[in-house]
């Protein structure tokens, strides 16, 4: 039987971007965390698994600065943008007020909005959509949408809590082949929410599973793939084992 590699880095040269050492959280008498410790490297697409409620998107929001934390060590050097299911995006505003607000509000000036845009929206099969209102889009172009929106705030790492859940079964895949596509075009970080075991397997080139609360880390995977072969993750052996694994973890 094919036995779980021992835990190293992907990139194992490169430093951490992320780094949460013997973290503790909790709120009012629940505590989330006792001690978790975990790392991203630059350039590495990390997946957190584990089952509802095991404090997935508290991490997301430490990661992100949102919340603070009762002890431990917390670092990420970059910008830190942050997608959620819901592609936020508003109803009566066109795509690009919807993707040039947060800057707007950020008091950006319309020049380097506008150099944004034009750098983002056809990087995302976007153009010709800035007049648009959401609801004239598909579902997997407002996520694109809510995308560009994101990584006009923060480029470096990005954190998807569950950002393609809306989705249907094909445009998901869809959206899984070019985030792969934008990740390598925008060589940043990535890190993923999803209880997806198989979006996990295929996205990630390392995945930790959290244990129920008070969350540890369970166990950390690294997945050493060839990434030009994703596509044979779905199909092998040893992907089977792997889902299993994790199955009996969750
Ligand atoms: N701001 C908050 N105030 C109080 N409790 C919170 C807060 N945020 C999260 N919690 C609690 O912390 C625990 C972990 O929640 P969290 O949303 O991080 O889990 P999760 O793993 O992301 O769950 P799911 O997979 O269902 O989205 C839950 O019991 C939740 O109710």
């Amino acid at each position: 039987m094919w036995k779980m590699p021992i835990p190293t880095s992907s990139f194992p040269n490169r430093k951490p971007v992320i780094l949460l050492e013997h973290v503790a959280k909790s709120f009012d008498d629940m505590i989330v965390f006792e001690d978790i410790t975990l790392h991203v490297e630059k350039g590495e697409v990390v997946t957190l698994l584990g089952s509802s409620g095991s404090g997935k998107s508290t991490l997301f929001n430490i990661i992100a600065g949102l919340y603070g934390v009762d002890r431990g060590k917390v670092e990420v050097e970059g910008s830190v943008g942050y997608m959620q299911q819901k592609d936020l995006l508003l109803p009566w505003k066109r795509v690009y007020e919807n993707i040039a607000l947060p800057l707007k509000l950020q008091h950006v000036s319309k020049e380097i909005i506008q150099e944004k845009i034009e750098k983002y929206l056809p990087l995302a099969g976007l153009e010709g959509t800035e007049k648009k209102y959401p609801y004239q889009l598909s579902g997997g172009m407002r996520q694109r949408v809510s995308f560009v929106r994101t990584l006009m705030r923060a480029e470096d790492i990005m954190l998807f809590d569950e950002a393609f859940g809306s989705l249907d079964y094909a445009t998901r895949r869809q959206m899984q082949h070019w985030l792969l596509d934008m990740k390598d075009t925008l060589d940043n970080t990535m890190v993923f929410i999803t209880h997806d075991i198989d979006e996990a397997i295929y996205l990630s080139d390392r995945i930790y599973v959290l244990s129920k609360i008070p969350a540890t880390i369970e166990r950390e995977i690294v997945l050493d793939y060839d990434r030009d072969h994703k596509e044979k993750r779905f199909l092998s052996p040893r992907t089977m084992e792997l889902k299993e694994e994790i199955l009996k973890l969750l």
